[in-house]
C-alpha cells in the first residue's frame, strides 16, 4: 500500500513494535465448574516475560484446571486468557508455548528421538536434527535417543516430556509437576534447566508440590486454595519479615540502641557464651546488602564480642501452611 494510508499503516506498525511485549500469561476472572463442583473460582494473575512463577496449593485446589484453561485445553465457564498476547488455544500462541502435562504418556513403540521429531512436526517449527539431539542431551537422555519409549522408566518418560516441552525453543513453558517422577539428581537437573530458561528470558509457569524447589527458582508465587487465589506475590512479599540471630557478649546501652536501629529486638539469656539477640529486620524487597556487615562492625566498635550471626527467614512452606490454615494471605492478593 502506498500514499497516506500506507504511511499511517507503517506508522501504526512502528508504534506497535515499540510497545513492550504482552505478558507471557494474562488471565482474568477464570471460572470452571465440573457438575456441582467448582474447580476454579475467579482466578486472575499474570506471568511476565522472562518471569518464573510458581503455582502452589493443596490437592484439588484447581492448579491443573487453571493450566489447562490457559493452554486452551479446557474451556472456562467465564473469564479471559491471553497467552503471549493472543487468545488461549490460538495456534500461533500455542506454537510458542511448551507444555509438560501432569500425566504424560508417549507412544511406546516410538524411540525418544522419534517422539521429539513428531512433536517438532506438530508444533510447525523448524528445529534441526542437531538441536533435537542437543535437547535430548539437555534432559539427560543423550544415550537413550534410539531406545523405544515403552522401555523407559517413569522418570525417563518425564525427562522426555521436558524435552518435548522445550524442543521448539518456546517463549513460555508451562510445567505441571515436572519432577513428580524424578530422583533427587533429576530434580536438581530440572532446577538447573529452569535457571537456564530464566537466563534466556523464557517465562515459566511451574506447578509443583516441592516447595523448596519453587522457593529456589521462582520470582513470584500464586497460591490457589479451593479454586481461588489465596495469596500471590514475590517471595519477599509473601515471606515478609527477615530475622537476624546474633550471639553477642558485652552488650550495653549504646549497643542496644544500635540494635534497635536495625529493627525490633529481643534478648534470650542462655550464657553459651553471651546471649542470643533476635532482630526483626524490616520486610524489604530490595534489602541493603551492607546492613548486616554494617551492624556487626558498629557492634564490634562498641566493644561487643560477636560470636555468631545467622540470618533467618520463615520458609515458604511455613508461610504456605499458614495461609492455607488461616487464610491470612489477603494482603498480597
Ligand atoms: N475432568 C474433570 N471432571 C470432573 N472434575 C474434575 C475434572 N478435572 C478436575 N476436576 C475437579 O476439579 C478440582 C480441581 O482439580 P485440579 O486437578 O485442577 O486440582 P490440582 O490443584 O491440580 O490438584 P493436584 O495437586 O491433586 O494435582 C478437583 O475437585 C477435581 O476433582
Amino acid at each position: 500500500m502506498t500514499g497516506p494510508a500506507g504511511e499511517s499503516l507503517a506508522a501504526a506498525e512502528r508504534l506497535l513494535s515499540e510497545l513492550p511485549p504482552a505478558p507471557a500469561v494474562w488471565c482474568s476472572g477464570l471460572r470452571k465448574r465440573y457438575r456441582r463442583r467448582t474447580a476454579v473460582d475467579g482466578v486472575s494473575f499474570t506471568v511476565g516475560r522472562g518471569e518464573v512463577v510458581g503455582l502452589l496449593g493443596p490437592n484439588g485446589a484447581g492448579k491443573t484446571s487453571v493450566i489447562k484453561i490457559l493452554l486452551g485445553l479446557v474451556r472456562p465457564d467465564a473469564g479471559e486468557v491471553l497467552l503471549l498476547g493472543r487468545p488461549a488455544g490460538d495456534p500461533q500462541s500455542r506454537a510458542r508455548a511448551g507444555y509438560l502435562p501432569e500425566l504424560f504418556r508417549y507412544q511406546p513403540w516410538l524411540t525418544a528421538a522419534e517422539v521429539l521429531r513428531l512433536h517438532v512436526r506438530l508444533s510447525g517449527t523448524a528445529v534441526s536434527a542437531a538441536d533435537q539431539r542437543e535437547c535430548l542431551a539437555g534432559v539427560g537422555l543423550a544415550d537413550r535417543a534410539g531406545d523405544r519409549v515403552g522401555g523407559f522408566s517413569k522418570g525417563m518418560q518425564q525427562r522426555l516430556g521436558l524435552a518435548v516441552a522445550l524442543v521448539a525453543r518456546p517463549e513460555l513453558v508451562v510445567l505441571d509437576e515436572p519432577t513428580s517422577a524424578l530422583d533427587p539428581l533429576g530434580r536438581a537437573d530440572v532446577r538447573d534447566l529452569l535457571l537456564a530458561l530464566k537466563e534466556r528470558g523464557v517465562a515459566v509457569l511451574l506447578n509443583s508440590h516441592l516447595i523448596g524447589e519453587v522457593e529456589r527458582v521462582c520470582d513470584r508465587v500464586v497460591i490457589l486454595d479451593r479454586g481461588r487465589v489465596a495469596a500471590s506475590g514475590t517471595l519477599a512479599e509473601l515471606l515478609g519479615r527477615r530475622e537476624l540471630r546474633l550471639r553477642l557478649e558485652g552488650v550495653r546501652a549504646r549497643a542496644e540502641a544500635r540494635l534497635a536501629e536495625a529493627g525490633a529486638w529481643t534478648r534470650a539469656r542462655d550464657g553459651d557464651p553471651g546471649e542470643v539477640f533476635t532482630v526483626a529486620l524490616a520486610a524489604d524487597p530490595d534489602p541493603d546488602p551492607g546492613a548486616v556487615p554494617g551492624l556487626v562492625a558498629d557492634l564490634v566498635a562498641l566493644g561487643v564480642r560477636v560470636h555468631a550471626v545467622e540470618p533467618t527467614r520463615i520458609s515458604l512452606e511455613e508461610r504456605l501452611l499458614d495461609i492455607l490454615r488461616t487464610g491470612s494471605g489477603e494482603e498480597h492478593r
